[in-house]
């Protein structure tokens, strides 16, 4: 057995790091960007590691960090991932160190990931608890007619991410969920209000 990484808890501590999950189309992205427009300095995205190859344009600690199938594995033994899983024969995960740099940094990071990253982050064995926020629909349907809206999926991703929708929305209800908050996005700007609250408090 490998040692398990070193976790700086207490710059951690000091910055919660905050998980926002929910369906694809609850409007993540639309209320983070928001967020990061209004304030520019409080908050980081943590840069992931993958083992599939850069792209052209890409750099090794920018967009990724590049690393071999070998070098992943060594560091998921190392409980060194927040999260991690597989995509299309890739690897993909936030490494601790990646969420401390970001907290060491006096930022908040804000990891947004799916439910299966969900579980994982709060069952880390030593990673401090985040706090969990649930950006929910309304409903099944004007989900679905959000995603059609959004015009930037072809009719089987669509379905697809409607099934995986359900998923999320079931375990968000479920006794082992570790939401400390669900918002509902109804109406964009009340939601963005109480994510706001949630994540900066009120006044701020
Ligand atoms: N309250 C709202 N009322 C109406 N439309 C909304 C609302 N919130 C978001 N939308 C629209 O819903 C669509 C989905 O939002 P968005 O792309 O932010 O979702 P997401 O949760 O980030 O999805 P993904 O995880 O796939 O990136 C977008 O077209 C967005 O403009």
């Amino acid at each position: 057995m490998s040692p398990t990484i070193h976790v700086n808890t207490a710059a951690i501590k000091a910055h919660t790091p905050i998980v926002i999950s929910g369906p694809s189309g609850a409007g993540k992205s639309t209320i983070l960007k928001r967020l990061f427009d209004e304030y520019p300095d409080r908050f980081g995205f943590s840069i992931s590691h993958t083992t599939r190859g850069p792209r052209a344009g890409e750099e090794n600690g920018r967009e990724y960090h590049f690393v071999t199938k070998e070098e992943f594995e060594a560091l998921v033994e190392k409980k060194g991932f927040v999260e991690h899983a597989q995509f299309g024969g890739n690897c993909y995960g936030t490494s601790v160190k990646a969420v401390q740099d970001i907290a060491e940094k006096g930022r908040v990071c804000i990891l947004d990931i799916e439910m299966e990253g969900v579980k994982q982050v709060a069952n880390h064995p030593t990673f401090p608890r985040p706090r969990f926020l649930f950006l929910s629909p309304p409903s099944k349907e004007v989900l679905e007619q959000r995603l059609r809206g959004r015009a930037t999926d072809k009719e089987e991703a669509i379905l697809k991410r409607l099934k995986q929708a359900e998923a999320e929305m079931d375990f968000a209800k479920s006794p082992e969920a570790p939401h400390d908050k669900v918002i509902v996005n109804d109406d964009l700007d009340k939601a963005y209000g109480e994510v706001r609250d949630f994540i900066v408090g009120k006044d701020a």
